[in-house]
């Protein structure tokens, strides 16, 4: 018998260790683009996970914003039930008119129509396909905007999407293995023209800046970047930690924080406890910027009678005496 080609071993590998994790019984649905990581996903999703019991499906977007993308995400449905998957499907989605960039825009209207097909089927994740390459664009891209380690623990190996869970068992995959595993079972990826179009930060941090790294600094920078990204992980959620129990002990009864007890933390916490409070007021975590969090924060550290906070979402705080208190905007 051939030994099986090392790339699609690691693969399978990968995607058996994310649904051993899963708790509960019941399909896993893929988010399957056409693309080489994701379709390689898809072929050790089929391989793998009817050997653990459970069934799959595909689910392929069509974000309509591309010539015969409606075929092209056909052909995956229709690859899909040939390679065994129990329900595969095309779900259209409407990307005009939504808040944001064109990109953000799709990414949402792609989670939102992923989120219902995986309540339609009963599915208990939902798979993508992201890579350490995709990890260590996004560290950088991160770093170059000043993100802070929120942003530098890039993607998370697992986090909800709207009750279910999502997984990306390919974040230690490579992109040259996603696609040399295509090669070998004998697939055609779609090559997306927005991965090489140059008016995409991304596209140039891939096309550009990553490989002028590895070419400097050697072809460990990727994989450094993605356990750059592991390590920030662990540290923000040890630091999560703490700051929820500051918050609860600085909260008063009437809703507000008191500033002498936020005082007393170190900034690392206090700018957490912050954020988090900021949050749970109403505050979109998408638009809540450092410069909202610091002027939370000089009401606390640089108290000179100034006026209120006001934050994303009709959000606004002022200080009164000893304590930090929402109040209605308008
Ligand atoms: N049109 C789509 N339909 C279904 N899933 C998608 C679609 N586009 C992206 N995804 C999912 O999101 C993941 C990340 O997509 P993105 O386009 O950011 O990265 P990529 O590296 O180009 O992935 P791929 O090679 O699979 O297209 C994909 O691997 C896939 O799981």
């Amino acid at each position: 018998m051939a030994a099986l080609a090392p790339p699609v071993a690691a693969i399978r590998v990968a995607v058996r260790r994310a649904l051993t994790g899963l708790p509960s019984p019941g399909p896993v649905l893929v988010a399957c683009s056409g693309g080489a990581d994701s379709l390689a996903l898809a072929a050790a999703t089929v391989f793998v996970a009817p050997r653990l019991g459970r069934d799959t499906v595909l689910v392929s977007v069509d974000h309509g914003l591309q010539g015969g993308s409606a075929e092209r995400a056909e052909a995956v449905a229709g690859w899909a039930r040939e390679a065994g998957f129990t329900a595969a499907s095309v779900a259209r989605v409407e990307v005009a008119g939504r808040p944001g960039g064109p990109e953000a825009a799709a990414r949402e209207a792609r989670y939102e129509a992923l989120v219902e097909a995986a309540r339609q089927h009963g599915a208990v994740a939902v798979l993508t396909g992201h890579t350490r390459d995709d990890q260590a664009e996004t560290v950088l891209l991160a770093l170059a905007r000043g993100a802070g380690p929120r942003g530098l623990a890039g993607m998370p190996a697992r986090r909800e999407l709207g009750g279910v869970p999502l997984l990306r068992p390919l974040l230690e995959i490579g992109r040259d293995e996603t696609r040399a595993a295509c090669a070998v079972l004998g697939l055609s990826p779609w090559q997306d023209p927005h991965n090489t179009d140059p008016s995409y930060a991304r596209s140039r941090v891939r096309a550009d800046l990553l490989p002028a790294l590895v070419r400097a600094l050697g072809p460990g920078v990727v994989d450094n970047l993605a356990r750059t990204a592991r390590l920030v992980a662990a540290d923000n959620a040890a630091l999560d930690e703490l700051a929820g129990t500051a918050l609860a002990a600085a909260r008063h009864p009437d809703g507000g924080l008191s500033a002498p007890a936020l005082l007393a933390l170190t900034p690392a916490v206090r700018g957490r406890v912050l954020h988090a409070w900021a949050r749970e007021l109403g505050a979109q975590p998408g638009a809540l910027s450092h410069r909202h969090v610091g002027a939370l924060d000089a009401l606390v550290t640089a108290w000179h009678g100034q006026g209120p906070a006001d934050l994303p979402g009709g959000v606004r705080i002022l200080r009164r005496a000893d304590r930090l208190q929402p109040v209605a905007v308008g």
